[in-house]
């Protein structure tokens, strides 16, 4: 693990890990941890500990890989570094770089000069690469050192269970796969609002922002998987060349970004009693940057399935409330007799990616006049996956099967969207609105009110 002393490691993977341990025993690893800093064992060891304990992970595995870990400081830009790390592993190699990504790509370069074990697999962190041509460049890098199926671009959102029961939900029934399209949906909203802000993460959120790191990534992933074609079979080369083929197809809704995207960060505000600095006023931040805190993106997915249905894409921080969730809304009926009275609302589909949900809203003729519509909302909530969304990702990584993986093509045709959007919000064209913290973002948006 690459940057194992950073705060991706115990934030995300450690916990991740752990939560796989204890879910499947028989997975034995020696866990190396690698990092500039100069910690000794014993620290290191207590970090595996904690971030186990953190997700109350336990169990023989949990406890032998606590016990048989090692942390060996490196410089793991530097080729000799490198092959002393490579010695040390034993079995199959899996190497994690929670690295930023200029350190990510400078690592690489310093392996391309390693002769690695067959079957070794290369594990990288989002945002892979910072535009279209970075991305290119580290997939040719890469394409040097192994072949792409043992190369796995980590996209948590892949891992999540409401996620994954997509692919259940739109190809195991008969009920709403023949409904999903143009003739049949008005338009998909896929939100990812947040109560939390920066919590401490200027160091990595300042440069990025949320489109790149919610909509460039999660968000698109999500599209790629409501809009793809049905796989024939749930192998990663099946599902992968799918969710390629329409990303390949995404596309800005407008030329003219000031009409389909909207930026703004959030100003001092109070969320649930904790008060909030302005973003521009936390620590680390460079207010001169501009970076944005909400993102809001409308695509256009040019196939002949989804010609012409707007697919509205969002995500903010600090605010007042929590909506995570993809929203399919259809047309309305064709023609609601007269007579019936009190439709209001078409109906949707909504799949809930935390609190994990899944829901369609009707309208029947419910209790009292049989004449007036009453709205309805068919909610399944159901328990959480087997493992935590980072812990999925990783049995696929430890499993050798990318299909939860981000495909090295697909990582480029989602910089390739975004690239407009990113152009004109850097060269002032779409104003920087703000929102105070703790509201429901900036006055208007550009998607339907819920
Ligand atoms: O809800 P989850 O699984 O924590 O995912 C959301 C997080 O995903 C991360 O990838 C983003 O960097 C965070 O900003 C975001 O909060």
């Amino acid at each position: 693990m690459l940057g194992a002393s950073g705060d991706l490691t115990a934030r995300l993977l450690l916990p991740g890990l752990g939560g796989l341990l204890a879910a499947v025993p028989d997975q034995e690893l020696l866990l190396l941890g690698s990092g500039m800093d100069d910690w000794d064992e014993a620290r290191w060891r207590k970090r595996v500990e904690d971030s186990f304990s953190s997700v109350s992970a336990t169990g023989p595995q949990v406890t032998a890989t606590v016990a048989g870990t090692r942390y060996l400081q490196a410089d793991v830009t530097e080729a000799e570094d490198l092959r002393r790390l490579i010695g040390a592993c034993r079995g199959q190699i899996v190497i994690f770089f929670a690295l930023p990504p200029a350190v990510t790509a400078r690592a690489c370069q310093a392996l391309t000069g390693i002769e690695l074990p067959a079957g070794t697999r290369l594990v990288l962190e989002k945002p892979f690469g910072t535009d279209t041509a970075g991305a290119e460049r580290l997939n040719q890098l890469l394409a040097t050192l192994v072949p792409e199926e043992q190369i796995h671009r980590i996209d948590h959102f892949l891992g999540k269970s409401t996620v994954l029961n997509i692919l259940g939900l739109r190809f195991a029934n008969r009920l709403f796969e023949p409904m999903l399209n143009a003739e049949h949906v008005a338009g998909v909203d896929i939100v990812f609002d947040e109560s939390l802000a920066l919590e401490g993460r200027a160091g990595y959120y300042d440069s990025a922002g949320a489109l790149i790191d919610m909509v460039q990534s999660h968000l698109l992933q999500v599209l790629a998987l409501l809009t793809m074609d049905a796989p024939p079979t749930i192998d990663a080369r099946e599902v992968r060349d799918r969710k390629a083929q329409v990303l390949r197809a995404t596309r800005l809704w407008d030329e003219d970004a000031r009409t389909c995207t909207r930026r703004a960060r959030y100003t001092a505000g109070e969320i649930a009693g904790r008060r909030l600095p302005a973003y521009a006023d936390e620590a680390g931040v460079d207010p001169g940057r501009g970076t944005e805190t909400l993102a809001e993106v409308v695509l256009a997915v040019d196939t002949w399935r989804w010609a012409g249905v707007p697919f509205r894409l969002r995500s903010g921080k600090a605010m007042s409330a929590t909506r995570k969730e993809a929203v399919i809304t259809f047309k309305q009926p064709a023609r609601v007799p007269d007579g019936l009275t009190g439709y209001d609302r078409p109906d949707r589909l909504r799949i809930g990616f935390g609190p994990d949900r899944l829901a369609v809203d009707l309208n029947i003729n419910g209790p009292g006049d049989p004449f007036v519509i009453d709205p309805v909302t068919l909610d399944a909530d159901f328990g959480p996956g087997e493992l935590p969304a980072y812990g999925e990702v990783l049995r696929g990584v430890l499993d050798d099967d990318p299909l939860l993986s981000v495909r090295g093509d697909t990582a480029e045709h989602c910089w390739r969207i975004v690239a407009p959007v990113l152009s004109a919000w850097r060269d002032g064209t779409v104003p920087l609105l703000e929102y105070p913290a703790g509201s429901a973002g900036p006055e208007g948006s550009l998607l339907p009110p819920d």
